[in-house]
């Protein structure tokens, strides 16, 4: 079988997307200092979908944090790629965000004076790429949001702001997904959609996901579960199912 390239760039599937190595994370210091990342080390490998997973607190969205270069890590190294982040200027940085990576966040950051096609390819336009016309399409009818391409934010629900966010992140066809809750406040019909779709790009384009979820449902989705417990990581599961998922949830919760 051949496998899918990654969709922006020449690397292929399986390489190392994202890599954490030794990554320790600490928020303050001395006595009240918070160790969010405790020696975590982890490679997140191209056209896979990764869930991570794990109880309040245990550094779920700082891990992301980090491996999307959104924060800083106290030791350790992170790289995207065969890039290492420590060593980057703000403008690389920056730079190498908006060229390689898509977010979707919980809050959906939305430009409100733009109809939601506008915040679609918002990110396109400015890093000054094409549009692609027939993916654009795909991605739209996909998340059923044909219909409400010409609304703004405030005239769409929060279910149909959060795919708008979806698309946006989707559209680009960026090296690497990051989803914090992207499913965070959908219903389970929509929820499933837009799980359904991350799971598209990933089969389809070979893109590599990562998300941060609460939701067992939403992790099945994955390919790997990564469980986190004070900062550390604590398991994986390969190809879970629900109930498995929510099974290890329940004994690390206790
Ligand atoms: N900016 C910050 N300043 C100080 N402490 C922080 C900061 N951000 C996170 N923390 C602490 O770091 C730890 C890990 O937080 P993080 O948000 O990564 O956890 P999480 O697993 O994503 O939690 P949740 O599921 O509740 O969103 C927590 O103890 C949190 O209080």
């Amino acid at each position: 079988m051949t496998r899918p390239m990654s969709p922006m760039h020449t690397t292929e599937v399986g390489a190392p997307a994202a890599t954490a190595i030794d990554v320790v994370k600490l928020y303050g210091s001395g006595e009240t200092a918070v160790r969010a990342l405790d020696h975590v080390s982890v490679e997140l490998v191209r056209g896979e979908f990764t869930a991570i997973m794990g109880p309040s607190g245990s550094g779920k969205s700082t891990l992301m944090h980090c491996l999307a270069g959104l924060d800083t890590v106290t030791s350790g190294v992170v790289l995207i790629g065969d890039v290492e982040l420590s060593g980057l200027s703000d403008k690389r940085m920056t730079a190498l965000r908006r060229d390689r990576i898509g977010f979707v966040f919980q809050a959906f950051n939305l430009v409100p004076t733009l109809t939601a096609l506008e915040n679609i390819t918002l990110p396109i336009d400015i890093a000054g790429r094409k549009v692609d016309q027939q993916w654009l399409d795909t991605v739209v009818m996909t998340l059923g949001l044909r219909d409400r391409l010409a609304h703004r934010p405030s005239e769409l629900s929060g279910g149909q702001q959060q795919r708008v966010a979806v698309a946006r992140a989707l559209a680009s066809k960026p090296e690497l997904i990051f989803g914090d809750e992207p499913t965070g406040n959908l219903d389970s019909r929509t929820s499933g959609e837009v799980m359904g779709i991350l799971r598209e790009s990933v089969d389809t384009l070979g893109q590599t996901v990562v998300i941060v979820t609460h939701d067992p449902r939403a992790a099945s989705y994955a390919d790997r579960v990564l469980f986190l417990a004070d900062g550390k990581i604590v398991d994986e599961l390969r190809s879970p199912d629900a109930d498995a998922v929510f099974d290890r949830m329940k004994t690390l919760e206790k």
